[in-house]
């Protein structure tokens, strides 16, 4: 199959509102080409970014890319893109030189295009994500390093939503315990819980995609005799009684959830938040706090916040 290569040159601000015009028209995963990224400065050692080449990067602004199929509607899709991001416009978003050319890749291409973009990172005291197409040498005879093949589902495990989550998780699970995983994606929550010792851990997603994806990635790494993915909305039907839920989950979809969670956990048992942008920090800790949590914790990484909480 033939592959069309869009490319957008635009500003920070409008990343996130084409990277969902992009999604929406169809575009299977972006490749986000920004300079930020080279002269990022990070926590202490978590989060490095390993072998990164300026020249893939713009000198100025962000540039966006996306793969269609090309196909007899591929004109009209394009067209439907630019509308959509002239648009933005009139929200006041400043869309840049807003500098838009497609270009033709074919198959092999398209499925290789991205990866350049993904290396191995440690993101916590113990782990390092490696994507499933590089080799890593472990540094440290107790470091664990998950393999991930990010495909379609949320994420590639760095960002810092996921980041925060596995070093709390990391803090937080014990050997024997029992953890369910809300909105699992690429699985790679799971994955961590198993490797630090839970005997049991459900993955739910209501995405089909993430469920495929997350069993392929729990399959990878071995885990799948403690990890069961399945297609889940939230805790729904959930009754095993758990020692730890995690969810990076957006704030208002946590808020929708936190008194199952809290009926679900056994008691000293913790629920890990994040995905929770920082103005909604107070909203989510206050619903937490009147299910009856306690804070016992509360991480922050660029925009983000992320809550350990417990039930007394
Ligand atoms: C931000 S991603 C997190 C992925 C992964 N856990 C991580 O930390 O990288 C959120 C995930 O929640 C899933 N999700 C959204 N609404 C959901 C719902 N109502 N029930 C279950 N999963 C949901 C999405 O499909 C997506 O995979």
């Amino acid at each position: 199959m033939k592959w069309s290569e869009i490319s957008i040159h635009t500003t920070h601000e409008a990343v996130e509102a084409i990277s969902n015009i992009l999604h929406e028209a169809g575009a299977g995963g972006v490749v986000i080409e920004d300079p930020f990224e080279l002269t990022k400065e990070r926590e202490t050692t978590y989060g490095e970014i390993y072998q990164l080449n300026p020249d893939d990067y713009p000198e100025e602004g962000v540039i966006i890319k996306a793969y269609l199929p090309v196909n007899s509607f591929l004109g009209e899709t394009v067209e439907e893109i630019k509308q959509a991001i002239n648009n933005l416009m009139l929200y006041n978003i400043d869309i840049g030189r807003n500098k838009i050319t497609i270009s033709e890749v074919n198959e092999e291409e398209w499925a290789t295009a991205w990866k350049k973009y993904y290396n191995p990172v440690k993101i916590s005291e113990r782990f390092t994500i490696v994507p499933t197409w590089e080799t890593y040498e472990p540094v440290s005879s107790d470091e664990l390093i998950i393999e991930l093949d990010p495909g379609m589902a949320f994420g590639t495990g760095t960002h810092p939503t996921t980041v925060m989550c596995i070093q709390a998780l990391e803090k937080t699970v014990k050997k024997g315990d029992t953890v369910v995983d809300v909105g699992t994606g690429s699985g790679i929550l799971s994955i961590a819980a198993a490797m630090l010792g839970a005997k049991r851990v459900h993955a739910l997603d209501l995405d089909p995609v993430a469920v495929e994806s997350a069993k392929l990635n729990v399959k990878l790494n071995k885990v799948h005799d403690v990890v069961t993915v399945s297609q889940n909305n939230l805790l729904d039907r959930m009754d095993e009684q758990a020692d730890v839920i995690v969810a990076n989950i957006l704030a208002e979809i946590i808020l929708r959830f936190v008194d199952d969670a809290y009926r679900l956990l056994r008691s000293d048992g913790v629920f890990i938040t994040s995905g929770i942008i920082q103005t909604k920090k107070q909203e989510v800790k206050e619903g937490l706090l009147r299910a009856g949590f306690t804070i016992e914790e509360t991480l922050t990484m660029e925009d983000w916040v992320a809550f350990i909480a417990k039930k007394q």
